[in-house]
């Protein structure tokens, strides 16, 4: 399974074709929306979410409601681009006045200045088109058909943040909880934390970095649970589920750095505190007394949730400016800026769902491949017999 994405920020809109999803997949639009209406929210978010109403629009591969099997396209319409038609226009333009209205001045830790040097363009607008995060929009979309098929085989991906600009929530999430009421408590908060107190400091931490005309990062953890073992694999470093869902991770703008289980706690902690003890029960088959390494051993999952958090730099887009280099005069500049979001960890949480929910899905199609859902249905269900009985 695979998909490409197409479109730039300001363009008419962003498409995404995705191939290799299994047929007779049930498709609710209702659930691609929903997930895109979340990656919409969230405390922080800068003007332009009030500009856009993301809405999935499905123009192929799906017919009454089913998967066909046959290559999937998404698109999103960007609201704004009625307000960008000139600056975004395909044809050369009429006159110069769009030519003058160039961008020469990078921001520092945004795509600008290398992009420009790499591409050879000079409006430094030719490279924040695509790199900007509104391209998530679309990756949210794959995801959450990813998340659709994960959920008929009773595997379900649920995202919340636990820390947002030194404020840390608790991490430890009772394994009792249900992947529902994960969603739901996340969904129903403003910075989609599952402490109500900590949300509170979160907001006043968000708001307070805004007034200050920075920006603040965070953490976002996902959750995956319901997982057959043996997804993944050791025999090649490609196929290895945790360095797959690391990539996954790393590839959300501004990610920087993925963690499993304790992650980097293990540094220092002794290995009797870190490697989950083997327990066997006839209901359960085997099991972990307790999931530190966060679901995988091998490349491979263990069948214990995989727990992956992944840290977002702040926003490089900054109302305090910090300086840079205007490439046409070579004189340092302090940027000015009109809008830009304060904080989106809470909305980057979303994609991080989406695009494990992504990499997990393929891993499992690569595992058991299947052409539709009963065939890859039964050969999960097999091996979840097959792992208990082992
Ligand atoms: C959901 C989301 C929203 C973002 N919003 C902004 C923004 O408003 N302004 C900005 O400068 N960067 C924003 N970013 C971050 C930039 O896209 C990112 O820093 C940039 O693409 C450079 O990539 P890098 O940080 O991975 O090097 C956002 C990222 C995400 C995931
Ligand atoms: C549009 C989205 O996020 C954008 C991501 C982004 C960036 O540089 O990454 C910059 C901002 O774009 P604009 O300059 O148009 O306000 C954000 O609003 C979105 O998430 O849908």
């Amino acid at each position: 399974m695979r998909y490409l994405t197409a479109g730039e920020s300001h363009g008419p809109q962003l498409t995404t074709i995705i191939e290799g999803l299994p047929s007779q997949l049930e498709i609710s639009i209702e659930k691609l929306n929903d997930s895109l209406r979340r990656r919409q929210g969230g405390h922080g978010r800068g003007r332009r979410m009030q500009i856009e109403k993301d809405l999935v629009e499905i123009t192929a591969g799906v017919r009454h409601g089913k998967s066909l099997g046959s290559p999937i396209c998404l698109q999103v319409t960007n609201d704004d681009w009625k307000h960008w038609t000139h600056i975004m226009g395909i044809e050369p333009p009429e006159d110069d006045t769009e030519m003058k209205r160039q961008i020469s001045r990078p921001r520092p830790g945004h795509a600008d200045l290398v992009g420009g040097i790499k591409y050879n363009h000079r409006d430094l607008r030719n490279v924040l088109e695509r790199s900007s995060a509104r391209e998530t929009t679309v990756r949210v979309a794959a995801g959450a058909l990813a998340k659709q098929m994960l959920e008929q085989l009773g595997i379900h991906v649920t995202a919340y943040v636990t820390t947002i600009g030194g404020i840390h929530a608790d991490r430890s999430i009772p394994e009792t909880l249900e992947a529902a009421e994960i969603a739901e408590r996340a969904a129903g908060n403003p910075v989609y934390c599952l402490d109500e107190e900590v949300s509170k400091q979160m907001v006043a931490a968000i708001d307070a970095a805004k007034k200050a005309g920075d920006t603040i990062g965070g953490v976002v953890e996902v959750r995956v649970t319901g997982m057959p073992a043996g997804v993944g694999s050791y025999v090649h470093y490609d196929c290895k589920l945790d360095a797959r869902l690391a990539f996954a991770m790393m590839s959300i703008n501004a990610f920087k750095g993925v963690e499993l289980g304790l992650g980097f706690e293990m540094a220092n902690l002794p290995g009797s505190q870190v490697h989950d003890q083997i327990r066997y029960n006839a209901q359960d088959g085997y099991t972990r007394e307790t999931n530190r390494l966060g679901g995988t051993e091998g490349g491979m999952s263990t069948g214990m949730p995989l727990v992956v958090r992944g840290v977002m730099k702040p926003i490089p887009t900054l109302y305090k400016p910090l300086e840079s280099v205007d490439i046409d005069t070579k004189e340092v500049f302090k940027a000015s800026i009109e809008r830009s979001d304060a904080c989106a960890v809470p909305a980057a949480s979303v994609v991080a769902e989406h695009v494990i929910a992504w990499e997990v899905a393929q891993a499992l199609l690569e595992t058991f491949p299947a052409d539709h859902l009963d065939q890859l249905r039964n050969a999960v269900n097999e091996r979840r017999k097959a792992a208990k009985e082992f």
